[in-house]
Order: C-alpha cells, then sequence, then structure tokens
C-alpha cells in the first residue's frame, strides 16, 4: 500500500478535493481507509480488546476553523507514528466547499439537516454530504464492539462569557452520563448545557440513532484559517489525544462542583421576516436576561425573560425563516 504522501496532511488533502492514490493503506501500525473527501477511517492493525469507538468531527460549520486544525493535526501525528493509535477512530470534516469559501455554510446550516433533514432540503448544497456523515457515522458504530463516543467540534459567532462549553443532546430515557462530564471537565470545559428536545444536529443524531455519547463541543470564538490561537485549545487536543492513545484517563469521580449545568427553556425560533432580536451584536452567549427584559418580537409574539436567571445562548437574528434565532437558557442540576 502506498503510504499517506507526507507532505500533504490530511487538511490540505481534504481542501484541494485530493484523494490518497490508494483507499487503504498501511502504515506506523495503522491501518487506514479513506472513505471519501475528508472521511478517514483509522484503527491499530493488530487492535487490543475492548477499544473505544471514537467519531471526531469538525468543520460541519465550514469557518469553524481552529477544531479543525486541531483534527487535522492529531491524524498527522498518528499517520506520522509520533502518536500511538489505541482506538478505532472515524475523523470527519465536514463542509468541505464552505471550509474552501470560508463560509458557515453554502446553501442551507449543515447542523440542522441532520436526523433525516436532509431529505427536506434536497436541494441545498449541504443536503447530500449530510447523508453521507450519517451513514458513515451510522456504519462506523455498527461495527462498534465498545464504548462509542462523537464530539463534534465548533466553535461559536460571538464571544462567551464561558469561552468553551458542551452541547449535550437530548437522550430521551437515557441518563446523563457523568464520567463523560468529568471526562469534559479534565479537558477544560466546565460548562455542559442539556438539550431538552431532539434536533437535527449531528450529534443528537450519532446520540439516538448510534446510541453514542455524543456531545458538540463550543471551543471558542470562530476566526478564518491563520488567525486561530491554538494555545487556546489546548485542553480539548490535549484530552482527545490522551483519549485516541489509549493513555488511562485521569477523569476523577464525579464532583458537581466541576461542572456548571444549564438546561434549554425554549428556542427563539424566527417565524417571519418580522423577526426582531432586541439583543446588540456584541452581546455574547450566556448573558444573563433580567427579569422582564423583552428579548424578541415576531409579529404578535413576544419573548419575555422570566426569573432572572435565565441566559441567552447562540443569538442570531440572521438566520433562515424557520430556524432557531437562539436558545433561552436557565440553571439546573442532574436528576
Ligand atoms: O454561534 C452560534 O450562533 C452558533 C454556534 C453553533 O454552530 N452551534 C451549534 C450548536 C449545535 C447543538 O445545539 O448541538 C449549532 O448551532 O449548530
Ligand atoms: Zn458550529
Amino acid at each position: 500500500m502506498k503510504p499517506f504522501h507526507p507532505a500533504k496532511d490530511f487538511l490540505s488533502l481534504t481542501l484541494q478535493a485530493l484523494t490518497p492514490e490508494q483507499p487503504q493503506w498501511q502504515q506506523h501500525g495503522i491501518h487506514a481507509h479513506w472513505l471519501a473527501p475528508g472521511l478517514l477511517e483509522l484503527r491499530p492493525a493488530h487492535p487490543a480488546a475492548n477499544l473505544e469507538h471514537i467519531l471526531l468531527s469538525a468543520g460541519v460549520h465550514g469557518n469553524e476553523t481552529a477544531p479543525i486544525e486541531v483534527l487535522s493535526g492529531i491524524v498527522n501525528d498518528l499517520l506520522a507514528g509520533s502518536l500511538p493509535l489505541h482506538a478505532r477512530l472515524l475523523v470527519a470534516l465536514g463542509n468541505i466547499p464552505a471550509m474552501q469559501a470560508g463560509k458557515r455554510f453554502i446553501d442551507y446550516d449543515m447542523n440542522r439537516l441532520f436526523n433525516g433533514q436532509h431529505a427536506s432540503q434536497p436541494q441545498a448544497a449541504e443536503a447530500a454530504r449530510a447523508g453521507e456523515l450519517e451513514q458513515a457515522a451510522q456504519q462506523f458504530f455498527s461495527r462498534a464492539t465498545g464504548p462509542r463516543r462523537h464530539y463534534d467540534l465548533h466553535t461559536a459567532i460571538r464571544g462567551s462569557v464561558f469561552e468553551r462549553f458542551a452541547i449535550y443532546p437530548y437522550l430521551h430515557d437515557r441518563q446523563h452520563n457523568r464520567e463523560q462530564l468529568m471526562w469534559l471537565a479534565q479537558a477544560d470545559i466546565h460548562t455542559v448545557l442539556l438539550h431538552s428536545k431532539p434536533a437535527a444536529t449531528f450529534s443528537y443524531f450519532t446520540s439516538q440513532h448510534c446510541q453514542a455519547d455524543a456531545f458538540t463541543l463550543e471551543l471558542g470564538k470562530a476566526r478564518p484559517f491563520g488567525q486561530n490561537d491554538l494555545g487556546r485549545f489546548s485542553g480539548i487536543d490535549k484530552a482527545l489525544r490522551q483519549l485516541v492513545s489509549g493513555q488511562p484517563c485521569t477523569a476523577a469521580p464525579y464532583d458537581a462542583s466541576q461542572v456548571q449545568l444549564f438546561r434549554a427553556s425554549y428556542d427563539l425560533i424566527k417565524h417571519s421576516g418580522d423577526f426582531v432580536l432586541h439583543l446588540a451584536d456584541e452581546v455574547e452567549n450566556f448573558t444573563a436576561l433580567p427579569d422582564g427584559m423583552l428579548i424578541a418580537e415576531d409579529g404578535d409574539i413576544r419573548h419575555i425573560a422570566k426569573g432572572g436567571e435565565e441566559r441567552i445562548l447562540f443569538p442570531n437574528p440572521r438566520v433562515s425563516i424557520g430556524l432557531r434565532a437562539g436558545i433561552i437558557i436557565a440553571p439546573t442540576t442532574l436528576d
């Protein structure tokens, strides 16, 4: 098998729409399978028992470049033999045309097209790719014989009161996994939003349909390629490197003081072109909303903050009609 060309790293191959001459090859004790552009499966050539099965994704939003660089660095070090692999790993760089264009998306937000929603937007450039990512994830996890994890790495449009945070998809009847919460804490992610309903996101899809411990990770502010301070991503970089190389996890028993939890109360939906958000563009994620504050209006609908403990997440009045223009959240504890 022809080795991965060392001068062409995973990211540049993906951005240039190049593929290795052979889709499957072995190097440094790793069996690599290039499934499609930006979709690479790696496993130890001689796997130990009880491997973890880990999906790492980034670039579902094309302009969220730091997580793409983090994952590309991990893949390159695995293939160069400088980072050992003791897991089955699927790495997915999501929206390649949007990455090339430096945009969040081309036609339609890809993270609203999972869970089958791609079928409702067949004309969108993102639809087929969302279906391809779903299929790759399902095939990958269908062959899993041990723990399944999915971390979908993002950065946010706005700054944030809490710089890094995780989003835990709605679990229906499953319990929140406290070991996962402590793993996030040792990755320097101490704030977690618990979703309260199904969503069309990649992490909800793998949580619900692949039974993975799945999270969307928001790791900082979105910046173009070349403008990231990757030092601010060292917590997740180190934690993922330890995870894929099978180093013993140093996460402690569950300690509620390490994890600040919020629960989604309701979404601000943009129902029409009359939608007005009464928050300035500089307002950060997790900004507190004083009791009685008018948050948003849409025709006859008025959203008013209640109780003084609510906060705003992902305020964005520029989304397409029908989509979420923000989430109202409130502090919570585990059941
Ligand atoms: O900064 C923003 O306004 C959006 C950041 C972002 O892309 N967040 C994800 C969260 C996905 C989830 O709820 O799990 C998204 O909106 O897709
Ligand atoms: Zn994103």
